[in-house]
């Protein structure tokens, strides 16, 4: 929804010893996708561990406009009638998709080749994003797409009646586009290929499989070659959402940084696509070990341990590992404030299109907090202050932007003064326990500016 209420500024106040067990909700790709497949198929899916943020919930909204019965039980099982590949409706109403690039971007792939037409807005966060790269390659299949200027929302949709299948070879690292050309391909006869030289997030080519469609990547290191045979009937399916790593990244990184933490963080997806922060982390010398190592779901699982790690250093991150960690950068830009010398960060210019411009934001909070940062339009740096060493004690701005708003706060419990947001509204986007569970491990928060 695009109405986000009034600003709710919050404080982090210098804390120590954060300690215990983090249950961290479902993956936000995953439950997505969960949705929109479930969607697709013809009869009932049944999804737990489901996240129940906003974004997701705004998906389910749509999902149901295509006229997919989605439901909850009490127990927090969702229920996914799906309506088949091909026979979403049309919908009566704009669909709204808040906050998320995803719910718009696979949303508007999973209606462009059924003949129905549908209008799509969001907050001023999404409006403001760019969407030509979806509907780019949509109109491959013979798609209509009439947007504002820079292809914005909101934007009206008509999908083709007699779409052809693309070869699409992606020219910006995005999951995001992958995923809406398969979902889109799903109704188009014959083969839709996908091309990728840098390997994202392959939440939907697992999925796909797993609902019965025939999808086969051919890799070779970082390139693949995903190729979709169109129209097959999606069988429903029992989805167990594993926990997301992006959202466990707040408690690992906040207990690495306060002194005398020891936090465990259960079940995260280490799927290889989405665990660059974690490798990243050990390579700078944080105590994060792995600890019962498992596969749930079709997964890699691990339990996170993280301890108060006062030796690490900063690194030149590996650009090639971007596309696995594109979320985490706000954070690892706050551990690397509290490291001994410079975290290099390459091969980003992603992070200056997602809810806000993330270099900027995060820049102009942590020059705020007295942490040296240098950018450019690709690449940015930190200077670490070591641990202990971060001030603080100012406000940065959320900018609709949950991630930004829990990097500062993360800041703030490590920092000689705290820190404060503006805005922790935008952080129910994703993660909306994020405030009792990081004060469960005894992170203090006062709400309004203190
Ligand atoms: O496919 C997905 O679920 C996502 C892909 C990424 O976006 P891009 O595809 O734009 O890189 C990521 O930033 C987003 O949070 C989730
Ligand atoms: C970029 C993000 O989400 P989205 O693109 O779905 O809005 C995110 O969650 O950090």
């Amino acid at each position: 929804m695009s109405s986000h209420g009034a600003p709710r500024p919050m404080t982090a106040r210098p804390s120590r010893g954060l300690s215990g067990v983090a249950d961290v909700p479902g993956d936000k790709s995953i439950s997505h996708r969960s949705l929109i497949l479930g969607a697709m198929a013809v009869g009932e899916t049944r999804v737990t561990g489901l996240l129940e943020g906003q974004d997701v919930l705004d998906t389910a909204a749509a999902m149901r406009a295509f006229g997919a019965e989605v439901t909850r039980d009490d127990d927090g099982m969702w229920r996914v009638y799906g309506v088949g590949v091909g026979g979403f409706a049309e919908p009566e109403q704009v669909i709204d998709c808040g906050n998320s690039g995803t719910g718009v971007r696979l949303i508007m792939g999973a209606m462009a080749t059924t003949p129905i037409a549908a209008t799509f807005t969001g907050d001023a966060s999404l409006n403001s994003r760019p969407m030509g790269r979806v509907t780019g390659p949509l109109e491959g299949f013979g798609t209509q797409a009439y947007g504002r200027a820079g292809g914005r929302l909101p934007l009206t949709l008509v999908g083709a009646a007699d779409p052809v299948p693309v070869d699409h070879t992606l020219s910006v690292p995005s999951a995001q586009v992958k995923s809406a050309v398969l979902l889109a391909g799903l109704n188009a006869p014959g083969q839709t290929v996908v091309r990728e030289t840098e390997a994202t997030r392959d939440h939907t080519e697992r999925m796909l499989t797993q609902f019965g469609a025939e999808v086969s990547v051919e890799r070779e290191g970082a390139h693949s070659v995903i190729t979709l045979t169109g129209q097959p009937e999606l069988t429903p399916q029992e989805i167990v959402v594993p926990r997301d790593p992006s959202s466990a990244a707040f408690p690992v990184c906040a207990a690495l940084i306060t002194d005398g933490s020891d936090v465990l963080v259960p079940g995260i997806g280490l799927n290889p696509t989405r665990a660059g922060l974690y490798e990243t982390l050990r390579e700078m010398g944080a105590d994060l070990t792995y600890e019962n190592e498992r596969e749930e779901a079709g997964e890699p699982v691990a339990d996170l341990r993280a301890r108060f790690s006062p030796d690490m250093k900063g690194i030149e991150v590996p650009p090639e590992r971007a596309a696995s960690m594109i979320d985490e950068y706000p954070i690892l830009s706050v551990v690397a404030s509290f490291a001994g010398g410079e975290t290099m960060m390459r091969g980003v210019k992603e992070l200056r299109v997602k809810e806000s411009d993330r270099i900027d934001a995060m820049a102009k909070g942590l020059r705020a907090a007295g942490v040296t940062v240098e950018e450019g339009e690709d690449w940015w740096s930190v200077q670490g202050r070591g641990p202990g060493g971060v001030p603080g004690g100012a406000r940065a701005e959320a900018r609709l932007d949950h991630r930004i708003a829990m990097s500062f706060l993360i800041l703030g419990l490590g920092a000689q003064k705290g820190m404060s947001v503006d805005d922790a509204g935008p952080i129910a986007t994703s993660f909306p326990v994020f405030e009792p569970l990081m004060t469960g491990l005894g992170a203090q928060f006062v709400r309004a500016n203190a």
